[in-house]
């Protein structure tokens, strides 16, 4: 027997994130019953940029990689073994020397609405206060209820809907995803369809952050990954790659997998969800990488020249 090195697992520290990580150690487990041991995997907590700018906008804050960033440090330098990461927060280019080696099984991509009286978006009284920090949610509320105001509610999942309960806002949008993991799918009122609320990219995947060196940890972390997963999060990453998106611009995109049968739905909204901007692609799994990068392309062509850069 040799001594062997607790396999760490880096997360962040917020409940969702926790329970990411538990998700992310239990299927380890599955796959390797000696990881089973006492100290064999060990979770490794950490502090992001993104937790403690949270009363913040994202933007002041500077963009891109907040929740990464420090959990790609830990990797490098070898705190972590694996970060374990919401796709949808990661940026489409990681740092030289990391990838996303693995993607668990997603959940399911749509975004829940919550209302303090119980009644649909669509039913809410006019000037009702719609509590959302996210560029996404607000374009297409706007779009579908340009009567509605906005209220850039911040905070995890549990703070967002304590802040609902107290009358901050009347209601609020989360993603199903993470409720159903925090097991607060209780106090939805409503999941939304794609065609009302297309989700953010690669929303409800979970993806796994390894040093590309690392072959051992490869090795430990290929049998769980989901070859469906990862076809429907290329799909829509790449459109995202091709649109140089930040969490600045309203993107939407949702990438089907019927069979081999891909499809993907894009949509590019102004913030204020007067200008809306679709393209859509079908494949084949293969092909998933060529057709967000066309659709990107799509979507680039019908949009104005300052689209990306006014804010
Ligand atoms: N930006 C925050 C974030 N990042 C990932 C999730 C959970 C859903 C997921 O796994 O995509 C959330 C919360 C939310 O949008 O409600």
């Amino acid at each position: 027997m040799t001594t062997t090195q607790p396999l760490r697992i880096g997360t962040r520290g917020s409940p969702l994130a926790l329970a990411q990580a538990h998700e992310t150690r239990d299927r380890l487990i599955a796959a390797h019953p000696h990881l089973a041991a006492p100290g064999a995997i060990e979770i490794v907590i950490l502090k992001t940029t993104g937790d403690r700018i949270q009363d913040r906008t994202l933007a002041e804050a500077g963009g891109k990689g907040l929740f990464t960033k420090e959990l790609e440090e830990a990797l490098f330098d070898g705190r972590a073994d694996l970060a374990v990461h919401s796709m949808k927060d990661v940026p489409t280019q990681l740092p030289d020397g990391l990838e996303i080696a693995t993607l668990l099984p997603r959940e399911d991509p749509r975004d829940a609405f919550f209302s303090r009286t119980g009644c649909a978006l669509a039913d809410l009284p006019p000037g009702a206060v719609v509590g959302t920090a996210g560029l996404r949610r607000q374009a297409q509320v706007l779009e579908l209820r340009p009567d509605l105001t906005i209220f850039p509610l911040r905070g995890n999942v549990q703070t967002r809907l304590s802040k609902l309960d107290a009358g901050e806002v009347d209601a609020t949008l989360l993603a199903l995803a993470g409720l159903r993991r925090l097991g607060l799918t209780d106090r939805i009122t409503t999941i939304l369809e794609p065609d009302t609320m297309l989700p953010a990219v690669a929303q409800g995947a979970i993806g796994i952050e390894i040093r590309s060196a690392d072959d051992a940890t490869r090795a430990l972390i290929a049998p769980l990954n989901c070859a469906a997963t990862a076809t429907r999060v290329t799909a829509e990453r790449a459109l995202l790659a091709a649109l140089d998106g930040s969490c600045r611009t309203p993107i939407a995109a949702l990438a089907t997998l019927d069979g081999e049968a891909l499809s993907l739905r894009v949509k590019v909204l102004s913030n204020d969800g007067r200008r809306v901007f679709h393209a859509a692609r079908s494949g084949t799994a293969g092909d998933a990488a060529t057709m967000g990068a066309d659709a990107g392309a799509e979507i680039k062509a019908q949009l104005p020249a300052d689209f990306f850069t006014t804010p």
